[in-house]
C-alpha cells in the first residue's frame, strides 16, 4: 500500500525542539535532541526499549520538564508555561496510548462524549451528538454506539480510542505504539485509520512504534533515537540504507527473511 500524499507545511512547524537534555540521576536519556514536526507530517519516532521515547512525548506534553533546551508546541513554550495555558495546549493535542484507555463502566457514546462535555463548556446536545457520529464515521465503527468497551475487540478499542481523541479536533497526535498487541492485517488498518486521520483531519502526528510496517506506512519521515540523539533522519529507504550496527539489526530482526 503506498502512503496517500499529504499536505505538509514544511514551512511551519507545529513542533520545535532544540537541545533537549533530560536526566535521571545519573543517566542521560536524552542528550541534546533537535527536532521538527511540520504542520500536516507523520513522523515516526523509532529506537531501541529504553531510549527514552516516551520521555520525549511526556516533554512535549509537558508531562516532563526538560533538564535544558527549549520545546516549542503550537507557539508555546513548553519550559515557561503556566499550567492554564499548559491545560489549553494539551486540549489542542490529541494522544493515543497503548492501552487505549477506555473508561470500563461507560459506553461508547458516553466514552465519546466525556471529553466533549468536560472540555467545551457549554455545547449543546445536538451538537455532542453530530460530533459523536462524525468521529464513529470517521473511524469505521458507527454500530458500536451503545456497546461496552469489554464488547469490543483490541483493534476496536485503539480505534475508539482515536475516536475519543478526533472529538477535540488535535492539532497534534500523539500516538504511542499504535499497532502494538493487535494481529498483522489489523495493524495493517490501524495504519490506514492513522493515514486517513492524517487527511481528514489535518494533524501533524508524532507516531512512536517498534512496527517497522507501521513505519512505512505511516511516516513522511522517520526519526530515530540513537544514544540520546536523532542521529538517522530521513524516508524510510533512507535511514535504513546503513550498514550502522546500531540500525541495522532493528531492520532485519523486523522483517526475518
Ligand atoms: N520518571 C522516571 N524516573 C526515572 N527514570 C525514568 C522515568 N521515566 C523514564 N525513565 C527512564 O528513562 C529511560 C527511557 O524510558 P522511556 O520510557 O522513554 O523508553 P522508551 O524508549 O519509550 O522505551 P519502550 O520502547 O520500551 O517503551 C528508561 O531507562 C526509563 O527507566
Amino acid at each position: 500500500m503506498d502512503k496517500p500524499k499529504a499536505p505538509i507545511d514544511y514551512n511551519n512547524p507545529v513542533i520545535t525542539i532544540k537541545g533537549l537534555k533530560k536526566s535521571f540521576e545519573d543517566y542521560h536519556v536524552l542528550r541534546g535532541v533537535d527536532l521538527e514536526l511540520y504542520q500536516g507530517e507523520n513522523l515516526v519516532v523509532l529506537g531501541r526499549s529504553g531510549t527514552g521515547k516516551s520521555v520525549l512525548i511526556k516533554v512535549v506534553s509537558g508531562l516532563l520538564t526538560a533538564d535544558h533546551g527549549s520545546v516549542k508546541v503550537l507557539g508555546c513554550d513548553i519550559n515557561n508555561i503556566s499550567p492554564k495555558d499548559l491545560r489549553e495546549l494539551r486540549v489542542r493535542m490529541g494522544f493515543s496510548f497503548q492501552n487505549s484507555a477506555l473508561y470500563d463502566s461507560m459506553t461508547v457514546r458516553k466514552n465519546l462524549e466525556f471529553p466533549l462535555v468536560r472540555n467545551r463548556k457549554g455545547i449543546g446536545k445536538k451538537e455532542i451528538d453530530a460530533k459523536v457520529h462524525e468521529v464513529l464515521e470517521a473511524v469505521g465503527l458507527r454500530q458500536t454506539i451503545n456497546q461496552m468497551p469489554s464488547e469490543l475487540s483490541g483493534g476496536q478499542r485503539k480505534r475508539i480510542g482515536i475516536a475519543r481523541t478526533l472529538i477535540l479536533n488535535p492539532e497534534i497526535m500523539l500516538y504511542d505504539e499504535p499497532t502494538a498487541g493487535l494481529d498483522p492485517i489489523t495493524c495493517i488498518e490501524i495504519n490506514e485509520l492513522i493515514n486517513e486521520v492524517q487527511q481528514q483531519y489535518k494533524t501533524s502526528s508524532i507516531i512512536i512504534t517498534h512496527d517497522l510496517t507501521c513505519a512505512k506506512q505511516t511516516g513522511d519521515r522517520i526519526a530515530m533515537l540513537l544514544d540520546g540523539q536523532f542521529q538517522r533522519q530521513g524516508t524510510f529507504e533512507e535511514v535504513f540504507d546503513t550498514d550502522d550496527k546500531r540500525v541495522k539489526p532493528f531492520f532485519d530482526y523486523n522483517f526475518i527473511k
